[in-house]
């Protein structure tokens, strides 16, 4: 649905060049949501922008629907773009429109008949929830609200594209939420594709199928998002699923763990089929040793469950190697080194 070949895109500003976006290949599918995230001037926001033509791409091909847009003709791309619904973290309305005149807009600007405007804006304020404020002016309207507004005007042309530029950042948690659940039925009922950009994490858990890291303009990391959650390859992405999954120990708590529990301590991680076991206690009896459990979290993620264990193995040193060994044909399992 939409695929990057090989793109890349240099800025030139005050004779210096800057690499945005370099070598990325991606392939976003239809009816998926695909999530990239990266920080500040990963490039991301670049990436969007070669999506609906914003911007160029110095180097390869940006396709979406089977059509390589940086050669289309501009009545093709405006069409295009058409199928494209776009919402921001800024919410970019029309202060001096109403809710109602906010959504209506675009379905004007593409020539529909009047009474068409009317049911469909009807339709999409019904659909977020916002069907009693639609004379309300968008200072009159919470952020969440005026975000429901960004999505209301966003699907009034029936795109089958939706693409968001860090909807959720300027959000609390709650709204966050609420808006992210809105994006969910967004997908599934009215079956449309999202590409979405954020710096936040638990926007990638909450909604995506699959997700893309990008550091230094570059994609580091791709792929589902439970596969990339739980078998990450990078730092970085590490650090971005910890600040979700509280999988890490804090150095403190570690050496405080450390004081009290005097045998080695091994991260466990459970996932798949290891999920339905009591596989701790089977080995652990199997071979007549104890072991506790000494910090934890346990995740859903995309209806399956992640679960990342500290755990003190207790007994004698021989035996307890052999029931990691053991237990490493099931489970990923390391010693906790460092935190
Ligand atoms: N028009 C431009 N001219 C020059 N440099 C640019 C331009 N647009 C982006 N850049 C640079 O490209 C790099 C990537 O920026 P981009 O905005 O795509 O990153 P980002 O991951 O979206 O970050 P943020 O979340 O802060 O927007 C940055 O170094 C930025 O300064």
């Amino acid at each position: 649905m939409i695929q990057f070949e090989n793109v890349s895109k240099t800025f030139r500003s005050k004779g210096k060049e800057v690499h945005a976006v370099k070598n990325v290949s991606l392939h976003v599918k239809q009816g998926e949501i695909f999530g990239v995230i990266g920080f500040s001037g990963a490039g991301k926001s670049t990436l969007l922008r070669l999506v609906n033509l914003l911007e160029r791409p110095s180097e390869g091909r940006v396709i979406v629907h089977d059509k390589e847009i940086n050669s289309l003709p501009q009545s093709e791309l405006r069409r295009l773009r058409r199928r494209i619904g776009m919402i921001f973290q800024s919410f970019n309305l029309f202060t001096s429109r109403t809710v109602y005149g906010n959504v209506a807009y675009p379905l004007k600007l593409a020539k529909y008949p009047k009474d068409k405007i009317d049911s469909r804006v009807k339709e999409v304020l019904k659909f977020v929830g916002l069907e009693d404020k639609a004379d309300y002016y968008p200072e009159q309207l919470s952020g969440g609200q005026k975000q429901r507004v960004g999505i209301a005007r966003a699907l009034g042309t029936s795109p089958d594209i939706l693409i968001c530029d860090e909807a959720t950042s300027a959000l609390d948690p709650e709204t966050t939420g609420e808006i992210l659940k809105i994006l969910k039925r967004v997908n599934e009922e009215y079956n449309i594709t999202i590409l979405l950009i954020t710096h936040e994490m638990h926007v990638i858990k909450s909604i995506c199928d699959r997700v893309a890291v990008m550091e230094n303009g570059s994609v580091i990391e791709e792929g589902p998002v439970f596969t990339v959650f739980s078998e990450p390859q990078t730092q970085t992405t590490k650090n971005f699923i910890s600040s979700v999954l509280n999988d890490q120990l804090s150095v403190k708590l570690l050496e405080k763990l450390r004081q009290n529990h005097h045998g080695k301590l091994y991260r466990v991680v459970f996932k798949g089929e290891a999920t339905n076991q009591p596989l701790l206690s089977q080995v652990t009896r199997k071979h007549k040793i104890d072991f506790n459990i000494v910090y934890g979290s346990i995740n859903e993620l995309q209806e399956q469950i992640l679960g990342n264990l500290i755990v003190e193995f207790i007994g004698d040193e021989r035996v307890i190697l052999q029931v990691i060994r053991e237990l490493q044909k099931q489970v990923e399992i390391k010693e906790v080194i460092h935190s």
